[in-house]
């Protein structure tokens, strides 16, 4: 639904370059909301923003829908209009709401609708409609001032619907709001995704908002795409940094002295099924092994139940070859140890869901 190829942007100010998109090579799937993570700088404003032509990209292409918005932007006044149409089938949410204060909340629903020329009564019609759709319907004669901050941003998404986009942008969305409303406007999302079969690509810097949401995520640092993929795909990939964030597991180091030699280290991933099945008993039971856990936590994520655990197996890692291999042919990601502590992407603010625990 969404692909860029080769997309770079180069800020050039007061004669300083500042390359904010360095080749970025991205595809959302239609249908599928998808989180763009990554520090502060790293280009994630820059990459929403090309998306939808509200930066001119500097090189490379961006296709939504089958339309290629980059060929648009470069061809004369009249592929102005056209890149107009394709603009306003891509719904854009902001941090900040950017509502209009002198307009009531059904006047600023309507806004899209009268650049586009649309009539006045058709107009009420549509921005009552796309209220109730967002839970506002009695907030129509409110103005702006009036509403909280999660309703201001309900007001922010029934706009960004007008045009009955298939593509929904999402900079920051939750951002400026408190955890509690964060949820209820992540749920709004999920739902206008399912609803409506709107594609979200969404950016943030909060772990959590793809963890509720996000069936898919890339983490972009410096301008690239550093990973990306299905939520579950990272999940099961070894040494994904976006799963480690995702996926954090706290405390339990190995003891010192105790890394490599007679100890193996390695942290294990439990998807769907396998989360409930005793395979740490079975593995210690069928091997004659000690099993220590070091850390352990479960938790949902994308919908579905994840578990991570760290442990450590008495024997060298080549002893343990034949116990590891039987973990991974019962569907487990096994992988060795990482370092503990928040990756390289993002602040790192999730929380496991279960203490650590130590099972000798
Ligand atoms: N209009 C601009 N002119 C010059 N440089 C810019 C401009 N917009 C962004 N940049 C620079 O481009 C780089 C990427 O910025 P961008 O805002 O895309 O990152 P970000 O990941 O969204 O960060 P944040 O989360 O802080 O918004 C940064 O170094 C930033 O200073």
């Amino acid at each position: 639904m969404i692909t860029t190829t080769g997309l770079t942007k180069v800020y050039r100010s007061r004669g300083r370059e500042v390359t904010a998109l360095d080749g970025v090579d991205l595809h959302v799937r239609e249908g599928e909301v998808f989180g763009v993570v990554g520090r502060s700088g790293a280009g994630k404003s820059s990459l929403i923003r090309c998306v939808n032509l509200l930066e001119r990209p500097t090189s490379g292409t961006v296709v939504v829908d089958g339309r290629d918005l980059t060929a648009l932007a470069g061809r004369g006044p009249r592929a102005g209009a056209e890149l107009r149409r394709a603009r306003s089938r891509i719904g854009m949410v902001f941090q900040h709401f950017n509502l209009l204060s002198s307009r009531t909340v059904q006047g600023n629903v309507e806004l899209p609708l009268e650049i586009l020329g649309v009539p006045g009564r058709e107009r009420a019609r549509k921005a009552r409609e796309l209220l109730g759709l967002v839970g506002l319907a009695d907030h129509a004669r409110s103005w702006p001032a009036q509403l909280s901050g999660g309703q201001k941003q309900r007001v922010g998404i029934a706009r960004a619907l007008a045009g009955d986009p298939k593509v929904l942008l999402s900079d920051e969305a939750t951002s400026a709001l408190d955890p509690e409303t964060t949820r209820s406007v992540l749920e709004l999302l999920r739902d206008l995704n399912r609803q409506l079969g709107l594609t979200v690509l969404l950016i943030t810097h909060e772990m959590d908002v793809v963890k509720t949401v996000c069936d898919s995520a890339a983490l972009m640092r410096d301008g690239r795409v550093v990973e990306s993929g299905t939520v579950s795909d990272l999940l099961a990939t070894p040494g994904s940094e976006l799963a480690r964030e995702l996926f954090p597991l706290a405390g339990g180091r190995p003891r010192e002295g105790e890394e490599g030699g007679d100890r193996t280290v390695v942290d294990v991933t439990f998807h769907g099924e396998s989360t409930t099945r005793p395979l740490i008993s079975q593995l210690s039971r069928t091997y004659g092994i000690d099993v220590s856990i070091l850390g352990a936590a479960m938790d949902t994520i994308g919908g579905r139940q994840v578990g991570r655990m760290r442990i450590e197996l008495s024997g060298s890692p080549e002893d343990n070859a034949v116990p590891i291999g039987f973990l991974r042919e019962r569907g487990l990601t096994v992988e060795p140890a990482a370092p503990f502590g928040p990756a390289a992407g993002t602040t790192g603010t999730t929380e496991t869901t279960e203490t650590v625990k130590e099972l000798r």
